[in-house]
């Protein structure tokens, strides 16, 4: 017989590291990415000696927020999560940061008090759901109620890149070279697949003319017959130029992401084309779901734990996708294995899971972890290990923190817009519909 062992989960501490990673010169529709890129990660510690790990978004708005938060957690139980969101409410958010409208940085969609809350809680309850884990030698999937594969298929994420960042910019130097073409785009895609295995392909468009990135989509079709295509310019398109990409490239895409913005041009679209839509911009939270769903805008929905609210709310999420017919799968921004470890637990548990997941760790050279997580076929395994399966190198994380200590504050907002400034000063945000 085994002596049972004390588990108190309680929370006796929440410690809040906010770091700078690196992050290539990746090409978006509103600029290109900083040489590095904010991030914050969590450590909830419980009274048995128990540290769970949660990881989001790094800016200041979200760090403002991760105090209050964090403290309103210490004293509870670690598996208390459904009051601490109830109660998450009465934090209140600065109202200068959730302008309604889409978060011009990062292209996450609206921006709202709610969304802001649930991007702070969702690193809070992966780390408790990774602190009881460990506590009760249970791996995250078996607390979602278990895993219903063993892996989790994710898609190469192709950008347009610069072969490193403006000359004179501090920044880490990466060995993926420049993709500004039909043929950069292609050989980009082939190192993905020497090096992952990946056989899906997302090619984040909305930097060059609709024709260019016709023509890099063709490329692709040619050099991978078969293989599930997408193409995503986070809204730059106005519904005739996105029902006219979708006429051209109809033959060889999966789905096209975001063509245009918002619901209202997202469901013109769809009801002129037979291409399926998916958004991870138009139907950012439970709020929009209603108009987009029942107007058929979208018929793929990408969830991010992060700010859909953790990994709890994307079961619920892909439950009313389910129950409307709608697909589900994941989106991503620049993360780390934290997230990359949360991503895998909660895509093991959703049954209709039909399209690769997104994924930016490929263009994370650095980690806060002892070990990185790998892609093998483009699959990454679903750990069975307590908790998440990952441990945190502190001499990494501190690392990284220091960056963002010695930062003079420009890099710890993350803006596309003015990183392209460097190289261009007269860049400003482009307006969309830009074709
Ligand atoms: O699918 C998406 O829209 C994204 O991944 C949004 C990201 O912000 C991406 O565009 C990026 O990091 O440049
Ligand atoms: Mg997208």
């Amino acid at each position: 017989m085994t002596t049972p062992t004390s588990r108190d989960l309680t929370v006796t501490e929440v410690r809040l590291t906010p770091i700078l990673v690196a992050d290539p010169a990746l090409l978006n529709t509103q600029g290109v990415h900083q040489p590095y890129t904010p991030r914050l990660i969590v450590e909830v510690v419980t009274a048995d000696g128990t540290t769970g790990l949660g990881e989001t978004y790094g800016d200041t708005k979200y760090l403002d927020l991760a105090g209050p938060l964090a403290e309103r957690l210490v004293g509870r139980q670690a598996g208390d999560l459904n009051r601490l969101f109830a109660e998450a409410d009465a934090v209140a958010v600065d109202t200068a940061q959730v302008s309604g409208r889409v978060d011009v940085g990062g292209l996450r969609g609206v921006q709202t008090a709610d969304k802001l809350r649930l991007s702070v809680l969702s690193a809070l309850e992966v780390a408790c759901l990774d602190a009881v884990g460990k506590s009760l030698g249970l791996p995250v999937h078996a607390l979602l109620g278990g895993k219903v594969r063993d892996t989790v298929e994710y898609s190469a994420y192709l950008f347009y890149k610069w072969a490193g960042h403006p000359e004179g910019v501090p920044a880490e130097k990466d060995d993926w070279g420049a993709a500004v073409d039909p043929a950069g785009v292609v050989a980009q895609a082939r190192t993905f697949k020497e090096r992952y295995g990946f056989t899906s392909f997302k090619l984040k468009g909305g930097v060059f003319p609709p024709d260019e990135e016709i023509a890099a989509v063709r490329a692709l079709a040619a050099a991978f017959p078969g293989h599930p295509l997408r193409l995503d310019p986070n809204g730059a398109w106005s519904v005739e130029t996105s029902l006219r990409v979708a006429a051209e490239l109809g033959d060889v895409l999966e789905y096209l992401e975001d063509p245009a913005l918002g619901t209202p041009a997202m469901a013109e679209v769809s009801a002129g084309t037979g291409v399926p839509l998916a958004t991870n911009m138009c139907v950012t939270t439970f709020a929009e779901i209603k108009e987009a769903f029942a107007r058929d805008a979208v018929q793929v929905v990408l969830s991010d734990h992060h700010y859909w609210g953790g990994l709890r709310n994307t079961q619920q999420l892909a439950a009313v996708c389910r129950t409307f017919g709608v697909g589900v799968s994941m989106h991503s921004n620049t993360h780390l294995g934290i997230s990359l470890a949360a991503m895998t637990h909660v895509a093991a548990t959703v049954p209709d899971l039909h399209h690769a997941c997104d994924s930016h760790y490929p263009w994370q050279s650095e980690d806060v972890l002892t070990e990185r997580l790998t892609f093998e076929n483009g699959a990454v395994r679903v750990s069975d290990a307590p908790g998440l399966g990952v441990a945190l190198d502190r001499e990494r994380l501190a690392a990284l923190h220091r960056r963002w200590l010695d930062d003079d504050g420009s890099l710890r907002d993350r803006d596309d817009a003015a990183a392209m400034r460097v190289a261009d000063p007269d860049w400003v945000t482009p307006a969309v519909p830009r074709w």
